[in-house]
């Protein structure tokens, strides 16, 4: 049996780090969504007890490293399962950018594997597992637009932004992720006004999700990484009607109303650096 299994990117339209835990993690508030940017994850079921990985990028894993492995692992090891997986990710979501990349390939694989292997598991209990690979693959089981709390695993569903364009911007810096968390000034940080924002999406006020865009990570990451910083200050003066970082970075995003505006963007930026995308704002749950 083969499937294809698609694994969107997402944004964080806001992200709140409201205190450091005595887990080492950091609770979190932060509205999510995902974009028109996706993997694509082709499970084909083996006979024989075996978890193959394959990826058509050399710098990432395709061992037990990948997250994708480790979904299919945690199931395996979990459920009654006869037979293995071989999992070939063809990967178009740039990697260790802020957009979730390995998270949502694992959260492909849990859906896709449920049905695949017939656990008859829940969303939520999915969620749950994949709470154990990563604190964003909850949310990338379920797709959509929430707001998410705790480690981001604590999750509430609004509706989905007006339809409009992203401008993905991934600079080559390499940021990760724990050292970001580590370098927050937790006592000091303009935090967003997430209910603002949740207004703003409920209502599909455009011009409001642009003002309330905000990500209490930027100065951390534009400390260790000047070059992020200095591409939102080029997106804000080719006319961008809303910018900010994504995650830890250092992808950076601007939101735009139509079309031909999302390419005035792309095409000013593309004179600087590769690792400019177009897509559209998806914002509605899988199917
Ligand atoms: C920055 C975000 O991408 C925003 O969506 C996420 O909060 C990070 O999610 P992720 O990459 O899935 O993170 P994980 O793989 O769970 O954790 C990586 C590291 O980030 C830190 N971490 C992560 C999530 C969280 N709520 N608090 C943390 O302090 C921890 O040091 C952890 O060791
Ligand atoms: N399926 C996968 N796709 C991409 N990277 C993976 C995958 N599995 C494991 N990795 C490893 O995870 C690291 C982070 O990659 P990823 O693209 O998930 O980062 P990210 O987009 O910053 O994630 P997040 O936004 O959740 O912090 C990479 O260094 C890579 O080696």
């Amino acid at each position: 049996m083969h499937k294809v299994v698609k694994a969107p990117a997402k944004i964080n339209l806001t992200l709140d780090v409201l205190r450091k835990r005595d887990d080492g993690y950091h609770d979190v508030e932060m509205v999510m969504t995902t974009v028109d940017l996706a993997d694509r994850i082709h499970l084909t079921l083996l006979a024989e007890d075996e978890i193959r990985v394959e990826v058509n990028k050399g710098h990432v894993p395709a061992n037990k490293n990948n997250l994708a492995y480790q979904a299919a692992r945690l199931l395996k090891d979990r459920y009654p399962v006869k037979g293995g997986v071989s999992i070939y990710i063809d990967k178009h979501i740039p990697v260790s950018a802020g957009l979730a990349g390995g998270s949502t390939d694992a959260a492909a694989v849990l859906r896709g594997l449920n049905d695949m292997w017939s656990l008859g598991l829940s969303l939520e209990e999915l969620a749950d597992i994949g709470l154990e690979i990563g604190s964003d693959v909850p949310f990338c089981v379920f797709g959509g637009t929430a707001v998410a709390r705790g480690r981001g695993e604590d999750l509430t569903f609004i509706s989905s932004p007006p339809p409009c364009w992203v401008v993905l911007a991934k600079p080559p810096a390499g940021v990760s992720t724990k050292d970001i968390y580590q370098r927050l000034n937790l006592d000091q940080m303009n935090h967003p006004d997430t209910e603002a924002m949740i207004q703003a999406i409920e209502t599909k006020n455009f011009k409001e999700i642009c003002n309330n865009l905000e990500n209490v990570m930027e100065p951390a990451t534009f400390e260790l990484a000047p070059e992020v910083k200095k591409i939102k200050q080029r997106l804000i003066q080719f006319g961008a009607e809303g910018t900010v970082m994504s995650g830890s970075g250092p992808t950076v995003f601007s939101l735009a109303k139509t079309e031909s505006k999302a390419y005035r963007l792309y095409n000013g930026l593309k004179g600087f650096m590769d690792g400019v995308f177009v897509v559209r704002l998806l914002g509605h749950r899988h199917e």
